[in-house]
């Protein structure tokens, strides 16, 4: 049988069907559509502006490695003028992010783009796997998007740009759609979303790029990326779509009902406006899974993050405006604007919640409680050790650092 010849250039062999519409494309006319259409996205939404300083997310795997070298690419291409680096966020993961962090030092090299890395230790006292071994994979300490921003503060950067892609934003759209949680619906969808603690935005300029296409691109680029899946969270996912194409349409019919979302329904920054924070009091990288727990103190602060956890869940109210809809079960007496959730700021690191004290907080404030333990453990070992989580730990009296 005569091979398949490119639906695109109908010269060379085809090598790839690509999952979102079928074409059957040789590795050249591949590589190009996948960058175009990451430039249209850029282009299309003005995501950047020229002489932008652009922090890049990079964690090692298939997603922000193929991020680095999309933007990389274009950026020469399209004379974009920005200013690109990578920051990477070591949670302290042994055996896992430590070797993932190899793979982002070589990336640095390849793509000749200066790396900055900072450290869950540093900046919180506690390493993913302190907590771990202290109260077990339970220890949702949601905080690697706020670690990102803090570090993009540190070098200066208003815009960090992360690699989720069209498999990711769908998965949000279908949980939040079963959670009935518009607003949230709405962040997960939106290519920009602003950080609730700082005046650093974030952005996913794959956001249309389907997960197996990111991975032929890895592939036929030969790019260097990590594979191994994070201990403390192994992949889960809510959407599992059996045509490839309604990946698109998941993302498509988020953005129209993210439409519906009023943007700004209240004032002093405690609306459902686009926020990263939110976003982050709920979802997580490492750590998010259930686990075993150390019972006393960590069962009180797990007991108090199930009530955050339920009051939230009572704070969102969605209803649908229809104009000159009667009372039905679906609709509301006064149909003005859909209630929104009431995000104000934790007292504590000043970073968004609905809660008085973010779950990330109450978690943190319960592991110091139990610090001296800790630290008299590390002490025994290590003199230096255990100086510097004492340092550590008077740093991380959770005040907004
Ligand atoms: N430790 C980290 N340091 C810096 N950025 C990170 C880190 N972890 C995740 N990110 C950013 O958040 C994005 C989504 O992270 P997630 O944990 O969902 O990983 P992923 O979908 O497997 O992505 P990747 O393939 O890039 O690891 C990543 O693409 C990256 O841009």
């Amino acid at each position: 049988m005569a091979p398949t010849t490119c639906f695109n250039c109908k010269e060379a062999r085809a090598v790839i069907i690509r999952p979102k519409n079928r074409h059957k494309l040789c590795r050249a006319c591949f590589i190009e559509v996948f960058e175009t259409e990451v430039h249209e996205t850029i282009t299309g939404t003005n995501l950047f502006f020229p002489g932008e300083r652009i922090a890049i997310g990079a964690s090692g795997g298939k997603d922000s490695t193929v991020l680095a070298a999309v933007l990389k690419t274009l950026n020469e291409r399209y004379n974009y003028g920005l200013d690109l680096c990578l920051l990477s966020i070591d949670e302290g993961i042994r055996g896992y992010r430590d070797d993932s962090l190899e793979t982002v030092k070589r990336n640095a090299k390849q793509y000749d783009m200066p790396l900055t890395i900072v450290g869950y230790g540093e900046l919180y006292g506690w390493t993913m796997d302190q907590v771990v071994e202290q109260i077990g994979k339970k220890g949702k300490l949601h905080i690697l998007w706020r670690a990102l921003d803090r570090g993009a503060a540190r070098l200066d950067i208003q815009h960090v740009v992360t690699g989720h892609n069209a498999d990711d934003v769908a998965e949000t759209v279908m949980m939040n759609l079963l959670r009935g949680d518009l607003p949230r619906l709405s962040r997960g969808t939106s290519i920009v979303t602003a950080s609730g603690g700082s005046d650093i935005k974030r952005s996913k300029p794959l956001k249309y790029a389907y997960e197996k296409e990111i991975v032929l691109y890895a592939h036929h680029r030969q790019l260097d990326y990590f594979t191994t899946e994070c201990i403390y969270s192994p992949r889960h996912s809510a959407a599992v779509p059996i045509r490839p194409s309604s990946i698109l349409d998941i993302v498509k019919s988020g953005e129209d009902m993210a439409a519906l979302v009023p943007r700004d329904t209240s004032q002093d920054g405690k609306s459902c406006k686009t926020t990263a924070a939110a976003e982050e009091e709920n979802t997580g990288s490492c750590g998010s899974q259930n686990g075993r727990t150390s019972g006393g103190e960590m069962a009180a602060m797990e007991k108090q993050l199930t009530e955050n956890e339920t009051a939230e869940a009572h704070e969102t109210e969605i209803q649908l405006p229809r104009k000159g809809a009667k009372n039905t079960k679906n609709t509301v007496k006064s149909s003005k604007a859909v209630k929104s959730q009431t995000l104000g700021h934790c007292e504590r690191c000043g970073y968004i919640s609905s809660q008085r004290v973010c779950k990330a907080c109450t978690l943190l404030e319960g592991l110091n409680r139990n610090r001296p333990k800790t630290a008299i453990e590390v002490g025994m070992e290590d003199e230096e050790g255990s100086s510097t989580l004492m340092r550590q730990m008077e740093r991380t009296q959770l005040t907004n650092s």
